[in-house]
């Protein structure tokens, strides 16, 4: 069985997925959603996918009955409308993390996804991978012992990409936090659920400080203190002004974990990929882990088609209630450091 996948939105990342597509397994791409024909046609051929195929509009997308998913990779501003428009054609949707802006807007898409019948999962990819799978695992199984404090960092340089991009421009939803500052807190929340064998945790307490630079009205850096209940403490730290420490560290009772390049394992020029459990006073031990694909991409396309396939409206790593936890965390964060969009108003 195959899943027949529609890209909404040729930027950046569509692109990356649809080279992971390609990879899948149980998945194929079968059409193009752009602002404009022209777009969608240069993007199409790229993969395969016939003129006919490729949209002027996403709207003309969601009525080619030929699509039963779509992958939504848009600004994060536009998360909201499209996926409320994709499953109100009765469409499954994967949508690009954050996949809403605020607590408010993720309702609405739970509602809509609900009253339809779809699946909708928040595509937060790193989930998906056997690497953290495997840490998640480890701590399950109690490799260090109790959980006592999470350390998960998240930043590059996003200086290149220009004033232009969505990155720095706020009605875009630009930004440390939103982009890449999930990662960080969704992993903090899924170490803290699986130390008490749930899936995720929401922390108890939440305090930041950060920088909001005055010109463009984005977080350039910020760090932020977690608690869950009294017994785990999380410390993040998110950035787009360099190329620092992208690692996760998780110190337990008797030792600690920690994997250089969790949130892209498919890109090993960033750090490279690998798990390292250390117990206090000893030299640390590789952690091995099964990886038959190494596209993450593909792993993450061929986890939808298999919840999918067997029917499910949520994917089990990463949850329509997880993703609730994760948007309600990331809104507190903003408002510790007095970061809002056009969207909270
Ligand atoms: N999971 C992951 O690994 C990653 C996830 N992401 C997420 O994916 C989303 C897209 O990111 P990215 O691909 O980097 O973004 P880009 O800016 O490169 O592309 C976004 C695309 O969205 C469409 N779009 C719709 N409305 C607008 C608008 N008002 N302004 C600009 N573009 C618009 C455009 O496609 P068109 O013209 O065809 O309509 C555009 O090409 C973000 O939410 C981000 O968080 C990003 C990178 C990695
Ligand atoms: O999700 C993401 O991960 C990788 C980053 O480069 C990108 O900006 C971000 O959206």
């Amino acid at each position: 069985m195959s899943l027949k996948w529609g890209i909404i939105g040729t930027g950046s990342i569509a692109h990356t997925f649809a080279i992971g597509l390609k990879k899948a397994k149980k998945g194929e791409l079968v059409a193009i959603g752009s602002r404009a024909k022209e777009t969608a046609v240069k993007f199409g051929s790229q993969y395969g996918v016939p003129e006919e195929k490729c949209y002027a509009t996403y709207a003309d997308l969601l009525k080619d009955p030929s699509v039963d998913i779509v992958y939504i990779s848009t600004p994060h501003p536009q998360h909201c409308e499209v996926a409320i428009q994709t499953v109100q054609a009765k469409k499954h949707v994967l949508v690009e993390k954050p996949f809403a802006m605020n607590e408010e807007e993720a309702t609405r898409i739970l509602a809509a996804a609900k009253e339809n019948n779809v699946f909708l999962m928040e595509a937060y990819m790193y989930r998906c991978h056997p690497q953290t799978r495997k840490i998640v695992e480890l701590i399950q199984n109690g490799a260090i012992g109790e959980v006592k404090m999470i350390r998960a960092n998240f930043a590059f340089d996003g200086r290149p990409l220009g004033a232009t991009s969505r990155l720095w421009r706020n009605e875009l939803g630009g930004g440390a936090i939103l982009d890449i500052g999930g990662y960080p807190m969704s992993f903090a929340r899924l170490i803290a659920g699986a130390a008490i064998n749930k899936n995720f945790a929401n922390p108890t307490e939440i305090k930041a400080v950060g920088h909001i630079q005055p010109d463009t009205k984005v977080d350039e850096w910020t760090t932020a203190s977690l608690s869950f209940g009294d017994k785990i403490s999380a410390q993040l730290f998110t950035g787009i002004f360099a190329d620092t420490d992208s690692s996760v560290t998780i110190f337990g009772s008797k030792g600690t974990i920690t994997a250089p390049n969790l949130w892209r394992p498919d890109l090993p020029d960033m750090a490279p990929m690998k798990i390292e459990l250390a117990e206090y006073g000893k030299k640390p031990q590789q952690v091995s882990f099964d990886l038959v694909e190494t596209d993450l991409y593909s792993i993450e396309a061929d986890a939808v088609a298999d919840a999918v396939f067997q029917g499910e409206k949520e994917c089990k790593y990463m949850t329509w209630e997880d993703s609730m936890g994760q948007i309600r965390a990331v809104d507190k964060w903003r408002k510790e450091i007095g970061l809002v969009y056009p969207s909270d108003k």
